[in-house]
């Protein structure tokens, strides 16, 4: 079973996905970082691990070479990302050969957010607008990929309304997306929600819900910031009790992380994506705990 490389397979029979996303480092420190995270979480045999393509300003060129790093030395199933921005079309198609000559089988295919400094997204004069476009442009291309996209349960933050962006998520999965991996959330009825509203909509794709375990009340209120999440109340309370202390903000973190995981495996989601920021300590323990949830 499971023999195929495609993540849409790994969904079959009810099989719980367990993945984690990384970042490729820009430092030394960062290095042996990411190595060190990847290396503890062998042991729990992640069904998937993704790496983000310029994700806060990151290295774009790292994602092959750190993609390539967690297949080849810790045998993980890969699937880079991939933005629009700043690529024109000639760019993408030499990408997605390297993406191919790597053997690489799964993109989270993604518009991207805007550069640092530039609020409101500009396609590249030759490339692509939407994250839709890109999907339509791979399957063309490349049908042999298997691709995610990104869903937003408390919607995306440029949209105009909830309706709007499901609409357009409805678009990327038309024009080919195989499954949906979730904006970072903290509220379990919200991800229940989205998933019903897809499902009425007539999307019919795994969605993979996605949890940050937080790390501090700073970290998170950045965090959800820039992407769009809210923290409820009693997570930032719990958070700012602790605030001078990493090991009880960590714990705090590890322990609201837990018991969302629990309760959207218990309801049925098909998984969980964990945004652990290449950080081992709260994915370790996270993963231990599920190692028992896992069917
Ligand atoms: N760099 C990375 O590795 C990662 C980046 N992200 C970020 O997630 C955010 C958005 O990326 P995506 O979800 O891929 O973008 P997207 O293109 O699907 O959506 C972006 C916005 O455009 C709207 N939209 C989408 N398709 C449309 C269409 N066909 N017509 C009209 N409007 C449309 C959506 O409602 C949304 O407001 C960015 O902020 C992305 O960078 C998320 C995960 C990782
Ligand atoms: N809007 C949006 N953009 C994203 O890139 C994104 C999401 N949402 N949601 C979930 C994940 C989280 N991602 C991110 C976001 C930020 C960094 C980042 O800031 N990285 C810093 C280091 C941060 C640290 O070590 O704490 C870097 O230097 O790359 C990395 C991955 C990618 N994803």
């Amino acid at each position: 079973m499971r023999m195929s490389r495609d993540i849409l397979s790994k969904f079959a029979d009810g099989h719980k996905v367990f993945s984690v996303e990384f970042f490729p480092p820009k430092t030394e420190e960062g290095a042996r970082q990411i190595l060190r995270t990847a290396h503890a979480l062998k042991a729990h045999e992640p069904d998937f691990v993704s790496i983000t393509y310029g994700a806060g300003g990151s290295s774009r060129e790292r994602t092959i070479e750190y993609g390539e790093l967690l297949r080849d030395l810790f045998g993980f199933e890969v699937m880079p990302h991939l933005t629009c921005v700043g690529h024109s079309r000639d760019e993408l198609t030499s990408i997605l050969e390297r993406f191919q000559e790597s053997d690489f089988h799964n993109i989270m295919t993604l518009r991207g957010d805007p550069p640092k400094g530039q609020t409101s997204f500009e396609p590249h004069p030759d490339g692509l607008r939407y994250a839709s476009d890109l999907v339509a442009f791979i399957k063309e291309r490349f049908p042999n990929f298997c691709l995610g996209v990104g869903g937003y349960p408390e919607k995306h933050p440029e949209a105009m309304d909830m309706d709007t962006d499901l609409a357009n998520l409805q678009t990327k999965v038309n024009a080919g997306a195989d499954f949906i991996t979730t904006q970072l959330f903290f509220n379990n009825a919200d991800y229940f929600t989205f998933v019903e509203r897809c499902r009425g909509l007539g999307i019919e794709v795994p969605i993979l819900p996605g949890v940050m375990p937080a790390m501090s009340f700073d970290q998170v209120n950045r965090f959800c910031g820039f992407c769009g999440a809210r923290v409820p109340r009693e997570l930032a309370a719990k958070l700012e009790c602790v605030k001078d202390d990493p090991e009880a903000s960590e714990a705090v973190g590890v322990e609201w992380a837990l018991q969302q995981i629990r309760g959207l495996l218990d309801r049925g989601a098909p998984g969980v994506h964990l945004y652990i920021m290449n950080r081992s300590g709260a994915a370790i323990a996270l993963m231990e705990k599920l190692r028992a949830a896992k069917v």
